[in-house]
């Protein structure tokens, strides 16, 4: 069972900024320093892809930006690998379906850690939260340069299913959103947004995630 703050969790999942060595056209550390300045409400380490880093090189990069949340108050998350949070005390992980079970990460992290997970039906939506996930990831919404392997690109119809059946669990869209794309996202009734290359590939990464900010704003306003 988790204890997480589901309210608060809400709020923090707002501007839900993710990011690896390969997503970053400056330094990691940079990156989000930056995104952070611009509004970034929530952080997710994410290290993929064939020159991802591993071992201590991995360790020391993730406990710099872990550092870098902390100073901020910013809940800081490792994708994919369990140990690595384990090891830093991360607040929490994202796993997806080929990942190893929220329930058993549920017996392994705690009742205080995050646990977010991907779910692309609502059959994965019911078993993520039977599972005990303090949010569900929905997309991908828009077709994404990040993930090589993401499955169909399914707009918002899952998220508007999932708030139609009165499912409130905290969720973020996923999947090639951009300032200009956000709001259809909100108003299907996302808690927030989650982005990748539109901020980690900024020549100015704290200007685009205020235009995320002003954007998620807006929709709030006019749903
Ligand atoms: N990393 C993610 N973060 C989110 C979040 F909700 F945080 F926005 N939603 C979805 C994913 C995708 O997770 P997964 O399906 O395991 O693929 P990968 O491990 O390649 O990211
Ligand atoms: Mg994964």
């Amino acid at each position: 069972m988790s204890v997480v703050d589901s309210h608060k969790l809400r709020e923090q999942l707002s501007l839900y900024f993710i990011m690896g060595t390969a997503n970053c056209r400056k330094s990691p550390e940079e990156t989000l320093k930056a995104a952070i300045k611009g509004g970034a409400t929530m952080f997710q380490f994410r290290e993929k892809g064939p020159s991802a880093l591993h071992g201590q090189a991995l360790l020391e990069l993730a406990k710099s930006l872990q550092c870098l949340c902390r100073a901020e108050g910013v809940p800081f998350i490792i994708n994919d690998d369990i140990e690595l949070a384990i090891q830093l005390d991360a607040d929490g992980v994202h796993i997806g379906q080929e990942d190893e079970p929220a329930a058993s990460i549920r017996q392994r992290l705690g009742s205080g850690k995050i646990i977010g997970v991907s779910a692309h039906n609502l059959a994965e939506v019911q078993q993520a939260i039977s599972d005990g996930a303090d949010y569900l990831g929905i997309g991908p919404v828009y077709p994404t340069p990040s993930k090589d392997d993401a499955r169909a690109v399914q707009g918002t119809r899952l998220i508007t299913e999932i708030r139609e059946k009165g499912i409130d669990i905290p969720l973020v869209g996923i999947g090639g959103i951009t300032a200009a794309n956000t709001a259809p996202v909100i108003a299907a009734g996302a808690d927030g947004i989650s982005v990748i290359s539109a901020i980690a590939g900024a020549a100015d990464a704290t200007a685009a995630a205020r235009e995320f900010v002003q954007a998620i704003e807006r929709a709030h306003i006019r749903p």
